[in-house]
């Protein structure tokens, strides 16, 4: 590869030496046109979490010997050698995808997150290693890509080539199920009052149109998918993952998602809430509505002598349960509109957080009478990432096909 940086404009039009070969490209027939220039990325940076997925190609070695970069090879050792990047960067070591065949290429996909509130550090460490040296462009997605696309150009001369945040999730997800082994699951027997009973079953989603995403990130977007290219963003809500750990760290001082998710796992919701039956004295039957369920959420908290026996782990239940119920209530009523009987949840409020999968799947069930189907995926909140490889890739290919 040559010295002569990778360029693409912020307006998604390829300058002649998109490909990095340091060539007139016009020169180039079809069958001699390179494959993007390495590294491949794909990052999504959201309102609470980057995600950056890493291409690994198997031809590591090829192109060592082809006289790749140096920085390259750095960048390849520092990722694919550690598991954790500074204090807040991990790569999901269990999400990855090995043997996968994009663009041409065989090779690994590494899967990397960090909060977007590091991306200064980020910034830095990417200067650090040289990371402009190599290429001037890297391709992006989410709210960040816009937000940062100035302090990346100036701090370390990278333009951000942006990609839709909703297209590339839907791309992401099609490109994932189709190539990772039991990505789609369900929890059977999921019941509210047995949070311990249900399993996962892997879910067949080959044919999986029309279905609904709830995609739960800080916020909440859902979209309703008729086929391949065929999504529009029906609905959305405020009240996400991001509403569930402001508040938890705000009421029970907790720090870390990790932190508030182990404190809702021990607390009791129903000593915060206030139940069917803290009302009625039992079920209200007339509208099939059991004793158990609740009336009115955080409705004991205006009580002191209910406020001093609540815990920090039953403040973070009942939380945690307001927030998936609300998600839960909404996605029913937009399936049931848009006249979808699959709704798939993604987004990493998810993450580590059986809690609210299964309560969702309970609600999804038991709410429209079995008529709904709550779908769940292994990686959760990279498939927007994902997508944006994938388009990163498709655009190089159509830019080769054009030469
Ligand atoms: N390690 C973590 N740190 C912070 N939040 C986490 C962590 N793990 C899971 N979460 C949860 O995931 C949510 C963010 O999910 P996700 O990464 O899908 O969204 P995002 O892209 O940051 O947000 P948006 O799409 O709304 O811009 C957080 O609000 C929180 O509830
Ligand atoms: C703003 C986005 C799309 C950023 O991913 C997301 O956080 C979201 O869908 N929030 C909910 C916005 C609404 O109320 O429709």
């Amino acid at each position: 590869m040559s010295d002569k940086p990778l360029v693409i404009d912020v307006n998604g039009h390829d300058s002649n030496d998109f490909l990095g070969n340091g060539m007139d490209n016009d020169l180039l027939s079809p069958r001699d046109a390179p494959k993007p220039s390495m590294p491949w990325f794909g990052m999504d940076i959201g309102g609470t979490l980057t995600k950056l997925i890493y291409f690994e190609p198997s031809d590591m070695m090829e192109l060592e010997q082809q006289g790749e970069k140096e920085t390259l090879k750095t960048i390849h050792r520092y990722l694919v050698g550690n598991i954790a990047y500074g204090n807040t960067g991990i790569r999901d070591t269990h999400l990855e995808m090995s043997n996968q065949q994009i663009g041409g290429k065989k090779g690994t996909l590494h899967f990397i997150r960090f909060p977007t509130s590091e991306m200064n550090a980020f910034i830095n460490l990417a200067k650090s290693k040289n990371f402009s040296t190599l290429a001037c462009a890297i391709c992006a997605t989410g709210g960040g890509a816009y937000k940062f696309e100035m302090e990346f150009k100036q701090r370390i001369n990278l333009t951000l080539h942006k990609f839709d945040e909703l297209d590339c999730l839907i791309k992401g997800i099609h490109y994932i199920d189709r190539n990772f082994p039991l990505e789609c699951y369900y929890w059977k027997d999921a019941d509210s009052d047995k949070p311990n009973s249900s399993n996962k079953v892997p879910f067949d989603f080959h044919n999986p149109y029309p279905y609904l995403v709830v995609n739960i990130g800080s916020g909440v977007s859902i979209l309703a998918v008729r086929g391949p290219f065929d999504y529009k963003r029906v609905w959305g809500s405020s009240l996400g993952g991001g509403t569930f750990l402001g508040l938890c760290c705000l009421l029970t001082g907790c720090t870390t998602f990790e932190e508030a998710i182990a404190l809702a796992a021990e607390g009791d919701s129903h000593k915060v809430d206030k139940l069917v039956k803290d009302i009625y004295g039992g079920d209200y039957s007339r509208f099939n509505l059991k004793g158990a369920t609740v009336a009115s959420s955080f409705g004991q908290m205006n009580i002191e002598e209910k406020r001093d026996q609540a815990s920090k782990s039953d403040l973070a239940r009942s939380t945690l349960v307001t927030i998936t119920n609300n998600i839960g209530s909404i996605a029913r009523m937009v399936a049931t509109t848009e006249k979808i009987d699959k709704v798939v949840f993604v987004g990493n409020f998810l993450r580590v957080n059986t809690i609210s999968m299964k309560l969702l799947a309970y609600a999804m069930e038991y709410w429209s009478d079995g008529a709904l189907k709550a779908l769940f995926l292994e990686h959760e909140g990279y498939f927007g990432a994902m997508g944006c490889i994938m388009e990163y890739v498709s655009m190089s290919q159509n830019f080769s096909n054009i030469n």
